[in-house]
């Protein structure tokens, strides 16, 4: 959805190299507020880098990344939550040993207000806090076909329930983007089919911006309101689903990845 002033998220002529390797090359592109972007790009394209990058897990060599007109280049990978940047992995990340409605949790933690002196100096209104954060724990929870299994480890959870769960913890922290590395990897169709109407049913609910980096170029193409497309580190196109499907430069990309 655009709108007038600042972009939700602009990167600027972002540059970063590895030794030799120039992995993102002067990459330049815009989110808005609730918009869905979707990134893709053949293998080693960049897409993951820049995706390290926004989350501050990597120093771009140049160019800037600003958040609401600001920038977040000296900031960490921590402060991105405060930042209302979310992430889920390509790898999942969740604890092992602990419920699904505690990984949920430790998602929330960072938008609860109170901390320790709170909790000594403030107990009514960290209760009040904690049974506001326990609802909406439950209502992400039950979004996303969770509720059932609140109480049960993520050791027991298959591939697909776990995808879920990060989604839902990154949705905790309350961000107005949340990059979704993969999310359709290692689902099958009924589960990406899943996937498709959940991406769109959060956007609306939690009126958040979405950037999908995906390999799954249906989904990409279905559930984008924008597609942008990298190859060797480079922007190729940005546009409308269809416009970026049919670019020239987008089919050189992929059919050339499946003659190689
Ligand atoms: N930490 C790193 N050190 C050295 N080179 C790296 C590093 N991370 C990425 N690269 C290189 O940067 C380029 C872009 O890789 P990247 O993983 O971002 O591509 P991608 O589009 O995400 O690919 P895929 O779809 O396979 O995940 C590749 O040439 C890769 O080898």
């Amino acid at each position: 959805m655009r709108q007038n002033g600042n972009p939700l998220l602009e990167v600027r002529d972002l540059t970063i190299r590895f030794g030799g390797v120039v992995a993102l090359n002067e990459i330049s592109l815009e989110i808005h507020e609730q918009e869905i972007l979707g990134l893709i790009g053949p293998n080693g394209a960049g897409k993951t880098t820049l995706f390290n990058c926004l989350s501050r897990l990597y120093r771009q060599s140049s160019g800037d990344i600003l958040v609401r007109g600001e920038t977040i280049t000296p900031l960490g990978a921590e402060d991105m939550a405060a930042r209302g940047i979310g992430r889920t992995f390509q790898n999942i990340a969740l604890f092992e040993t602990t419920t699904v409605y505690e990984n949920v949790l430790t998602g929330a933690q960072f938008a609860m207000n109170g901390g320790l002196a709170a909790d000594i100096f403030n107990g009514a209104k960290v209760r009040r806090e904690r049974a506001e954060t326990r609802e909406r724990i439950m209502h992400l929870l039950s979004l996303l076909d969770l509720a059932e299994i609140a109480d049960h480890t993520i050791a027991d959870q298959n591939f697909a329930v776990r995808k879920r769960i990060e989604f839902a913890r990154a949705l905790a922290a309350k961000p107005s983007l949340l990059m979704l590395d993969e999310p359709a990897g290692g689902l099958n169709r009924e589960e990406v089919r899943h996937l498709e109407d959940l991406i769109r049913q959060v956007r609306d609910e939690f009126k958040v911006a979405v950037l999908l980096v995906e390999h799954h170029l249906n989904l990409v193409m279905k559930v984008s309101d924008r597609v942008v497309a990298m190859d060797f580190g480079q922007k190729i196109a940005d546009g409308l689903p269809h416009e970026v499907r049919a670019h020239p430069q987008v089919l050189r990309a992929y059919l050339g990845e499946e003659a190689a």
